[in-house]
């Protein structure tokens, strides 16, 4: 029997044959991103690489080395587009991106929307972006804010999209897929809730409490010592704050910012009753044009994935062979199609980059209906 050291003299020999073969592979794979250039033909071919997958497995023996010899080839397969996008960018023929790169976005006599009413987070968060003294209005609901938008009854909405307690604003991501609005930024303000009520409430005299779902959520720990209240629901922590005071019934209070409860007239009953100290949420800034500050570091997209097999696993790799940081991944159901599901991606860099542009190119052509939905 061979020795340890003759068979590893053996292996080595294999690998140096399969590294020349690889640079072959890579250089023709390269020929072929120029002739597709040339020809104004799509780098990805779905048909080509499901009969070459069948192809190499037909030609391995055992049922092990059909797996491997397809999962390898899948990997080459996928570094050989990644070379022809590469090509792609270099020679212009990206399309220009139609987001337009901005020095300073005009926040100056800019007209926000906050959903909610006075005292709402999303109003504290608007404040901490815009300064006190912006020019803002509100209305009652995430969507009417993006509405707002795309109207351009406003220029920027300040809407929020996750909290550190209870995870993505579900309602925000569909929102994002279905206006056509650009985030342009965000800001992370911390989210302290009190029990609010009439002023002289004592805790024995509350049957219902009202807020807004996830502040509920936020507050469950202190909620659930109070069994026989009844949670509701209502579009905002601080509408619950002022329907309170309209209904003027000490058996009803609100989950909502201590500033709520001030503006709207109600007694803090108990302070802070979230369950994490810590809770904070982070805010998007919303608007209907096409643009990028050009310092931007962050970009959002969404993409729905072909339903097969490692397909997200695949459309990942673009970050990967671009050397791109992904930050956040989320998915959401796609509407009308049932166990279908469009992901949210968050990653390091801005659209002006040529590595960026890159991974963009090759997720476009690989994923149905990619949408950038900021750079900020
Ligand atoms: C090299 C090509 O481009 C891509 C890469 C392939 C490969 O590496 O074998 C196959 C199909 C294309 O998705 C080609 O079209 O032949």
């Amino acid at each position: 029997m061979a020795t340890l050291a003759e068979l590893r003299v053996q292996i080595d020999a294999v690998d140096d044959e399969l590294v020349r073969l690889f640079e072959e592979r890579v250089r023709l794979g390269g020929q072929v991103g120029d002739y597709k250039i040339q020809n104004g033909m799509k780098i990805f071919d779905r048909q080509r690489e499901r009969e070459k997958l069948k192809d190499v497995a037909e030609k391995a023996s055992t049922e092990f080395n059909k797996k491997g010899v397809q999962e390898l080839f899948e990997q080459l397969m996928a570094m050989s587009r990644k070379v022809q996008y590469q090509k792609l960018v270099e020679a212009g023929a990206l399309g220009r991106l139609p987001f337009i790169g901005v020095k300073e976005l005009d926040t100056q006599n800019a007209r926000v929307v906050f959903p909610g009413t006075e005292g709402a987070y999303s109003q504290a968060a608007m404040e901490y972006y815009f300064g006190e003294k912006c020019n803002s209005f509100y209305v009652r609901t995430f969507r009417d804010a993006m509405e707002s938008i795309e109207e351009g009854a406003a220029d920027f909405a300040v809407l929020p999209i996750e909290n550190s307690t209870a995870g993505a604003v579900d309602e925000m991501y569909d929102l994002l897929v279905e206006f056509e609005n650009y985030i342009v930024g965000e800001t992370i303000i911390p989210i302290t809730h009190t029990l609010a009520g009439l002023p002289g409430t004592e805790l024995s005299d509350i049957e219902r409490v009202y807020s807004k779902g996830v502040a509920l959520m936020q507050a469950s720990r202190f909620l659930d010592e109070h069994s026989g209240w009844q949670q509701i629901s209502v579009a905002n922590t601080a509408i619950a704050a002022k329907k309170i005071m309209e209904d003027k019934d000490k058996s009803q209070a609100a989950v909502c910012s201590a500033n709520a409860a001030k503006i709207h007239g109600l007694e803090v009953l108990v302070d802070n009753i979230n369950d994490d100290p810590n809770n904070s949420t982070r805010f998007i800034v919303v608007t209907n044009q096409k643009i990028f500050h050009k310092d931007a570091k962050k970009i959002s997209i969404c993409f729905e994935v072909p339903h097969e097999s490692g397909s997200l696993y695949h459309l990942l790799s673009h970050f990967i062979y671009n050397d791109l940081n992904m930050t956040k991944i989320e998915s959401r159901p796609v509407e009308g199609r049932n166990w279908e599901y469009r992901f949210f991606v968050d990653f390091e860099g801005n659209l002006a980059e040529p590595a960026v542009k890159n991974a963009i190119r090759g997720l476009r052509e690989e994923s149905r209906s990619l949408r950038i939905l900021g750079n900020y």
